[in-house]
């Protein structure tokens, strides 16, 4: 099988290649339009055939219930774009209203009304958030859920993929044009075109109102799932929701799925993505075994661990400073209908640390998560994989509007009396997955304070959950104020040997609870991969049916932003989100400190959040040689600045 061969290209050299599993190289085709055309005339034929064949399931996209409460919704929905533009006028949008407001007659009537609505806005969030964004973001979903259906219906029977594959290899010729345009255009610097309020971030960049824009996140559809191989082929658009609920559906499941239903595979893969699998796989990108990126000189360049093996370790963590990812494989196992959850309240620290510790290192267990909710407190969950419900087992389906914030009935547990024996409920898979997505984790209590009373619960809550794209959107100037300097989203991974110590510098200097408390593998993607490039001796093979794998030594390779501990495998990711209640809180003063505990403990700082890191500590922090290489071997440039340019303190707002 022919391979592409980024570095042939770069020297001018041209092929006509076939990508693996049949792909076909988008760079082969004549020019964009006739490879559209010819993939809009396959998938007429292709819809054709299946509709002949009778044998594609198309898949039910409401329930009659569902329906009738979509159009309640969708009633509530329809007020919502004019406030929607009020506001967005409001958080500095529109610049037709800021010239009337400028205007000396129609200012001093429009200005008050403007104040007026901000106020309202800011003041009160729960209200808003309820009337207006939580129906305008289930508006949102319906349309996209609405799209991926049509999109799926077109679609030939199982097991037929080449549409699909055509389809997206002439997406993939339209990032190439687009590149070459904007930099025939005079762009010096290149990033994707996704605006800043859908990123699953506090912040925007500030870096995307000036550099050429690459959609790249338009390629959002699943391109093939193959069973035998056990991978997924997705695009980088497609978000865990939609991936969740396609391959569920199918009885397979991705081996780390994290939580949020908006995060998106381009996303999770040039930054990190965790969930409470990761104990056992590593992080999203760990499980991900081949790449297809788009270089900024156009090229196209497919990446595995036997193919351009330094870019495939690379990808992660680096923030679309190589490339624009247009495809990835991500490997899929078994899904069972449930997840038998344990609840272990701990009443003290080091009992806290102990349970979590013992329950992350045993493999046996499919998830472990814990939330602490004082220093001293907190709650261990393990869950398991099952396909059935014991007699007598309490099913427990989270996703209902009416259920108590998962924070919450995950707290109650600690009220039972000590000695009892720990709890068991069985959720559904998918329920468990997006089990934070309802309550943003336990954001949503300083957004809707009345959010888990009864009477709203069941009055109200079924009007859908707002999305954090809607709420970052509707964010006026004050609250904006108020999320910088009351607030924190950090997430710390640190070797789980420092646990104690960062508890405690966590409580001391941020005093945050619930705070999330979630193991992982952090491994060099891919393991062992760079030994035979004569960088670092072999790696030790890891066994993952070994209970105890997580602990054999193993060198990690050089480079890739990879972990400086040999030997330390276990890292726990601390996540705190809320408003500190120490009374030492200084947001830059106090991230500076947990940054530099950090750093002291060679753990890591998730990029997606805010760092006050300088652009030397952070090339401390993450190992950049193997970067460095792969950015001079593609010919990187200046077009792709470097991931600090992208994630400092200055390059958001
Ligand atoms: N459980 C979890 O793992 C959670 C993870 N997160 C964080 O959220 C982020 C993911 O959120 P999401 O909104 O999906 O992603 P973002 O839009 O925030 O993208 C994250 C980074 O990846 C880059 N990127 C995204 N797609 C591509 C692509 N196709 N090619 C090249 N670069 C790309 C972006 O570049 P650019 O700036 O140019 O757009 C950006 O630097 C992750 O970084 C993750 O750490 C948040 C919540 C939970
Ligand atoms: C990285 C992890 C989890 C992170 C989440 C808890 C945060 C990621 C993005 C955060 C948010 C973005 C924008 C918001 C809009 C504001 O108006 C309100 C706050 C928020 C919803 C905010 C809340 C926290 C996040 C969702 C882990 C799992 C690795």
């Amino acid at each position: 099988m022919a391979r592409n061969n980024a570095a042939h290209r770069a020297n001018g050299g041209s092929s006509s290649t076939t990508m693996p599993n049949g792909l076909p190289d988008p760079t082969a085709a004549s020019s964009s339009s006739t490879t559209n055309a010819n993939a809009r005339s396959r998938r007429t034929t292709a819809t054709t055939k299946s509709s002949n064949a009778g044998t594609h399931v198309r898949p039910a996209l409401f329930s009659p219930a569902g329906l009738a409460l979509l159009a309640v919704q969708t009633f509530f929905a329809l007020a919502t774009p004019i406030f929607g533009l009020a506001v967005l006028v409001v958080s500095k949008g529109g610049n037709v209203i800021k010239s009337l407001t400028a205007h000396p007659t129609a200012g001093p009537l429009i200005n008050p009304a403007l104040d007026l609505l901000a106020d309202f806005v800011t003041y009160h969030r729960g209200i808003f958030a309820t009337v207006f964004v939580a129906p305008a973001s289930v508006a949102w979903d319906a349309v996209e859920a609405l799209r991926d259906w049509m999109y799926d219906l077109q679609m030939p029977p199982v097991g037929d993929v080449s549409v699909r594959r055509e389809i997206h290899a002439a997406r993939v010729v339209q990032v190439q044009r687009q590149i070459r345009e904007l930099v025939a255009g005079g762009a010096t610097r290149l990033c994707t075109a996704r605006p800043g309020f859908l990123a699953m971030s506090m912040k925007a960049g500030t870096y995307k109102k000036h550099w050429g824009g690459v959609e790249v996140h338009a390629l959002r559809d699943i391109v093939e799932i193959d069973t035998v191989r056990q991978i997924v082929r997705v695009e980088p658009g497609c978000n865990m929701g939609r991936l969740s609920r396609e391959l569920i559906k199918k009885g397979w499941t991705l081996e780390v799925l994290p939580e949020l239903d908006d995060l998106t595979v381009g996303g999770l893969i040039n930054g990190f993505g965790i969930e409470t699998s990761s104990h056992k796989y590593g992080l999203f990108q760990h499980t991900c075994t081949a790449f297809e990126v788009v270089l900024p000189s156009g090229d196209v360049v497919f990446c595995d661990k036997d193919n351009n093996v330094d870019l495939f370790a690379t990808i992660p963590w680096s923030h679309g400073t190589i490339g624009f990812l247009t495809a990835a494989d991500i490997k899929i196992v078994r899904a069972k209908p449930y997840v038998r959850m344990e609840y272990h309240p701990c009443r003290t620290q080091a009992e806290c640390v102990r349970v979590f510790e013992e329950a992350s290192r045993d493999n046996g267990n499919d998830f472990v998560e814990e939330l602490m909710y004082t220093k001293d407190t907190g709650v261990v969950m393990v869950g398991k994989m099952v396909d059935a419900v014991p007699r007598g087992g309490t099913v427990n389906v989270l996703s209902r509007w009416y259920k108590p914030w998962f924070f919450t009935h995950v707290a109650s547990f600690l009220n039972r009396p000590a000695g009892t024996p720990n709890a068991v409920e069985y959720l559904p898979l998918r329920d468990y997955y997006h089990r934070h997505t309802r309550s943003i984790f336990w954001e949503i209590q300083d957004i809707v304070p009345f959010g888990n009373t009864w009477w709203y619960r069941y009055f109200v809550a079924w009007v859908g959950t707002p999305k954090i794209s809607i709420l970052k959107m509707t964010t006026t100037g004050k609250l904006k104020v108020l999320w910088e300097t009351m607030h924190v989203a950090q997430d710390l991974l640190v070797p789980i040997s420092t646990l104690k110590e960062s508890l405690d510098l966590f409580h001391d200097e941020l005093t945050v609870y619930p705070l999330w408390l979630c193991p992982m593998r952090m491994l060099s993607p891919p393991e062992n991969l760079l030994a035979n490039r004569g960088e670092r001796p072999a790696v030790a093979v890891l066994d993952r049916t070994h209970p105890q794998h997580a602990f054999h030594p193993v060198t990690t390779p050089a480079g890739s932003l990879t972990p400086p501990h040999p030997a330390e495998q276990l890292f726990v990711d601390c996540g705190a989100y809320g408003v500190p209640k120490s009374p030492k809180f200084h947001f830059e003063r106090s991230l500076e400190v947990v940054e530099e505990f950090v750093r002291k403990v060679q753990g890591y700082q998730a990029l997606y959040a805010d760092t006050m890191l300088t652009r030397a500590q952070f090339r401390e922090m993450f190992d950049h040689r193997l970067y460095d290489k792969v950015r001079d071997r593609f010919q990187v440039g200046s077009l792709l600045p470097e991931i600090w340019d992208k994630v400092n303190k200055g390059a958001r707002s």
